[in-house]
This record gives structure tokens, C-alpha cells and sequence, in this order.
């Protein structure tokens, strides 16, 4: 066993599971009134109301006492002051370094950081401002109506989710594309109806080495020279955001186009940085900075609020109770916005890549289980789909509602009822419908004595179901950049308690390899690539199906 789950906090939590497993949340709203208000947290433009869990004042306590026991204080203090916590790949965590107040003499052991970024920062305002002004200019002298940003991963789903998420700020002239995926009909679908004179190419990859990026920038240019430019028109039409300055460079970008990223930085974590370029190339720089503003916010509220009443460990620690002493192996966030749908996409990498982990920092194979799997979507449209297992399946799925008070888009009752959506359910999983309230619903029906009997029993919602509710006044850039941060701070957290490294991805580089040892296969039938006999079966079709020219 694990020094984790033989600890006197662990051991404190399994006994205590024993005595909440049979409480019901009901009893204990109606039993103390001022539950919501003692469970209630506002920081950073955001208020968790995390009143609806299983969990009283003990097991707050007992999840603190955890925290505390499995050293978060320190690794906290580490992460903030740029040791190398990322020890398999020897690297500071430093993403917090991007949206740092310079003047903040906190920061000054980070000096050489800090202005690194700064300087990032200035380039790229630079940059944004003549591209969103029209004084940035394509090879016939056209401004740039177009931008196509390639990138992967955490090079595409930040800038992707946010700028969906800010779409009421967006530059009225100016069009934003993604462009992820190696499947040709990506690109192609993306390049349809754009105008190689006035498209700009953002190519992201912290590596500059990825797969995808690579040939969707190589597919990119050929469709560029395609319409006559040459090669002297490149620097016009393609910038690229890297840490590989050698790699984009051999590859032909020009290196006045080329925007920093920094090892200290994950690629999951990196929209803070210029990868974020796109974001701010649709809404404006001053905007991006207001992101990078609530970002900061909440990273104070990290650091100096106590564990306590402290909203990334308050959510973390929830969501290890439900992990680790409920069995509960999901966990679902819900956006009731429109603009946010993009939210449990983005959230899935930073949470998985980040604790999607069997070992510990120094090897040891784990005992316990580490991060859920992160799924969600938005509501209302959920609840005419996943919510019927939230409600009535057998296990334990913790919930995140997010909730802005205010539309962009009021229109008639629609924001009321959105609302009305969101909260119900929370008071529909954490309530619950007894055997006598579906009986009482029932009475009166035309159904015979049997199928009322059975009808009820199907009818019965055993409620008790977690949830979290994150309200905020708008989506605005502030209070998104606070958001993300909450997030990318819960993640930590949890690491820390699993005792993970949370900022490397060893597990995505085994199925990089085997993918291009199978590409020499796919190329070459006389590639020398160890196939088992299914994959061969496999790539033995894919060549057969493939034009005789090209195999
Ligand atoms: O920015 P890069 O280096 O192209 O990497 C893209 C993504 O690929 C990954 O390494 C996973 O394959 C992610 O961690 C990363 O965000």
C-alpha cells in the first residue's frame, strides 16, 4: 500500500465516508439554514456556491487536513517561484510567470521571465494592431481579411474555446479559423472560399515538431503558392509561435515573424502566452490583456487566500473526495452558455493530460485512483441527452454548472429560462424524488393499481447527487482568464494530493511513435516496422484502398 492511502488523513476520510454514504443533502438544507450561505465563495469575479455536495464542516475539514498533509503549501510556494516541479523533463512551471503583474515584487526572482514575456507581449501587440488596423499587408498589397491559426492540442483548444467564449468582442472585419486535425479535409474545408491574397498563417506549436502542425502548414503553403505567390511572399502570410526557433526557421518562417513560448510553459497552459495570438487578434489586445488580468486575479486569490476559502483547493478537493472515497470515475461540466460550449473540450486536456497518471512523481505505481474522465456540454442542450444517467444512473458523477447572470444576447425570457434550466437542475439532482412524492405526482392518473406501482418506482430520483455552481456576472475576458485559471489551479491541486506530475505527457508519446512507424508501413511495403497481426490486417487494407500511383 501506498504511504497516501496508509495516512492518517486518508484513513480519517474512509472512516468518515462511512457515516455521509447514508446522509441525504435534503435533510441537511432543511435541517440548517444557513448551509448556502456558510458554503458560498466569491474571488476573482467568480462566485462558487458549493453548497450542494456531500459534504459537511467535518468533511471540509478532514479534505483541508489532507491537502495540508500532502504538502500543497509547499508545491504551491514551488510552482509560483519557478522550481523545476515538471521533474521528469527537468522543467520550471511557470505559466502563472505570463499573466504576472511586472510591477509585482513578488516576481522579482522571476525578473529574466518576466520581461521576456513582456517583450512577447509588446511584439504581439504590435502585430495585432496593424493586422486588426489593415496596415499589415498580403503580397498584392491587400489587408488581411483572414487568419487560419494551425495548431494541435494546447496549441489550438485555449485559443479555440476562448474565442468562441468572447465572440460579442470580436473585430467586425477580421475572421479567426482553426485548423487541428492531419485529416486533409480539415484544411481543405477551412481554404474553401479564402482568398490566398489577404490569409495570414498562425502556425502554434511549442515543439514545432508535431505531426499535424507540420503538414497542415506544408498544405497551407502549397495552396498559397498555388495562387502565384512565391516564395520572397511567405514572410507576408505566415508567423509562427514556437520555444523551436532553429525548427521554424529550416522550415522557412521568417524569423521577424516568430513569437516566442518557453519550456517553462505547458502547451495546455500556454494560452496566456502568444499562443494565444489569435484570441487577441479577434478581440483586440487591450481585450487579451483583460483576460490576462483575471487570470492573475485569481492566481492571487490562489496564493493568498487560506486553504480554506480557497476556490481551486475547495473544488479540488471535492472532486478528490468523489474519486477517491466515492468511486467516482467522471466528472461532468456543464456551460449554460452558448459562447462557453467549447469549455468541456479545453478542460478535458488541461484535467486529463494533466492527471491522466498511474505514477507518482519519484515512479511509484499509484494504489488509488487519480483524475476522472472530464466530459460535459452545454446546457439546456444536455438535459435532453446525458442528464437522464446524471439523474438516475448508478454512479457518483460530481457536476460544475457555470452560469453567467447576465446574457450578451438578452433576448425576450430566453436568459430566464436558461437560468431557471441551470438551477433546477442543481435542485433536481441534489433533491431528488421520494417513492411517496411520485406516488402523490401519480394520484388521480387513469393507470390501473399495477402500473401506477410500477411507474412510481421509475419515477423515483435517488437525488444526493454533487454538484458545483459557478456564477459570474458576463462571459467577458476578465472573468473567462478567471475561470480557465480556477481550473488550470484545481488541476494542480489534485495533482499535488496524487502526488502526479501534472505537466508532463509521457502516455500521448507511445501512440506518436507507433503512428509513424505505421506511416513507413503505409509508405512502404518493404519498411522494416514490427506490425502485430491485426495492425498489419489493418494497414494491408488501407493499402489496397489507396490509388496505385501513390502506393
Ligand atoms: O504545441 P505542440 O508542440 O505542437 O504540441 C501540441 C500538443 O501535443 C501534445 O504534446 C500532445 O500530443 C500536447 O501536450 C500539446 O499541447
Amino acid at each position: 500500500m501506498s504511504q497516501l492511502t496508509q495516512s492518517a488523513a486518508w484513513a480519517a476520510l474512509e472512516q468518515h465516508q462511512k457515516s455521509i454514504a447514508p446522509q441525504h443533502m435534503r435533510d441537511w438544507f432543511k435541517a440548517d439554514p444557513q448551509r448556502a450561505e456558510r458554503m458560498r465563495l466569491s474571488a476573482a469575479g467568480l462566485t462558487l456556491d458549493y453548497s450542494k455536495n456531500r459534504a459537511n464542516d467535518e468533511t471540509l475539514s478532514l479534505l483541508m487536513d489532507l491537502a495540508k498533509q500532502q504538502g500543497l503549501n509547499k508545491l504551491r510556494v514551488a510552482m509560483f517561484s519557478g522550481e523545476t516541479i515538471n521533474n521528469t523533463e527537468q522543467r520550471a512551471v511557470l505559466h502563472t510567470a505570463l499573466r504576472a503583474n511586472p510591477s509585482d515584487s513578488a516576481w522579482q526572482p522571476q525578473a529574466d521571465k518576466i520581461e521576456a514575456v513582456q517583450a512577447s507581449l509588446e511584439k504581439m501587440r504590435d502585430f495585432v494592431e496593424q493586422v486588426r488596423a489593415g496596415q499589415w499587408h498580403g503580397y498584392t498589397g491587400k489587408a488581411i481579411t483572414d487568419v487560419v491559426s494551425i495548431g494541435i492540442g494546447g496549441s489550438f483548444l485555449g485559443p479555440k474555446m476562448a474565442s468562441e467564449s468572447l465572440k460579442p468582442y470580436w473585430h467586425e472585419s477580421l475572421s479567426v479559423h482553426y485548423v487541428a486535425n492531419v485529416d486533409g479535409t480539415a484544411i481543405a474545408d477551412k481554404l474553401k472560399g479564402l482568398d490566398p491574397e489577404t490569409t495570414l498563417f498562425v502556425t502554434s506549436s511549442k515543439s514545432f515538431g508535431t505531426q499535424e502542425t507540420l503538414a497542415n502548414t506544408l498544405s497551407a503553403r502549397a495552396w498559397f503558392y498555388e495562387s502565384g505567390a512565391g516564395k520572397q511572399d511567405v514572410a507576408k502570410h505566415f508567423v509562427a509561435v514556437t520555444s523551436n526557433i532553429k525548427a521554424a526557421t529550416e522550415f522557412g518562417i521568417d524569423e521577424n515573424n516568430l513569437f516566442p513560448m518557453w519550456d517553462w510553459v505547458g502547451g495546455r497552459y500556454s494560452m496566456w502566452s502568444a499562443i494565444g495570438m489569435p484570441i487577441a487578434l479577434l478581440i483586440g489586445f487591450e481585450r487579451f490583456e483583460e483576460i490576462l488580468k483575471g487570470a492573475e486575479a485569481m492566481d492571487t486569490h490562489f496564493m493568498e487566500a487560506p486553504i480554506e476559502q480557497n476556490m481551486p483547493v475547495l473544488m479540488a478537493m471535492l472532486g478528490v473526495w468523489y474519486a477517491n472515497f466515492f468511486d467516482s470515475h467522471a466528472h461532468v461540466i456543464l456551460s449554460y452558455d452558448h459562447y462557453l460550449r467549447a469549455l468541456p473540450g479545453y478542460l478535458q486536456q488541461l484535467d486529463m493530460e494533466s492527471n491522466g497518471k498511474n505514477v507518482t512523481r519519484s515512479g511509484e505505481l499509484v494504489d488509488y485512483h487519480t483524475g476522472p474522465v472530464i466530459w460535459g456540454g452545454e446546457g439546456t442542450n444536455g438535459q435532453h441527452a446525458y442528464h437522464q444517467l446524471l439523474h438516475q444512473g448508478t454512479r457518483v458523477i460530481p457536476a460544475d454548472f457555470i452560469m453567467p447572470l447576465k446574457s450578451h444576447n438578452p433576448i425576450g425570457e430566453h436568459h430566464d429560462m436558461l437560468a431557471s434550466n441551470c438551477f433546477g437542475q442543481t435542485q433536481a439532482l441534489m433533491q431528488g424524488k421520494t417513492l411517496a412524492e411520485a406516488q402523490a405526482e401519480l394520484a388521480g392518473s387513469q393507470h390501473s393499481p399495477e402500473q401506477l406501482s410500477l411507474l412510481a418506482k421509475h419515477k423515483v430520483m435517488p437525488g444526493n447527487k454533487p454538484s458545483n455552481t459557478i456564477l459570474m456576472e458576463r462571459v467577458t475576458p476578465y472573468t473567462l482568464g478567471a475561470l480557465i485559471a480556477l481550473y488550470e489551479h484545481r488541476t494542480f491541486v489534485q495533482g499535488v494530493v496524487w502526488e502526479l506530475n501534472s505537466f508532463d505527457q509521457w502516455g500521448v508519446e507511445l501512440g506518436k511513435q507507433l503512428g509513424n512507424s505505421v506511416l513507413s508501413a503505409i509508405r512502404d511495403t518493404h519498411a522494416e516496422v514490427e506490425l502485430d497481426a491485426s495492425t498489419e490486417y489493418l494497414v494491408n487494407s488501407f493499402r489496397q484502398a489507396k490509388p496505385q500511383t501513390l502506393g
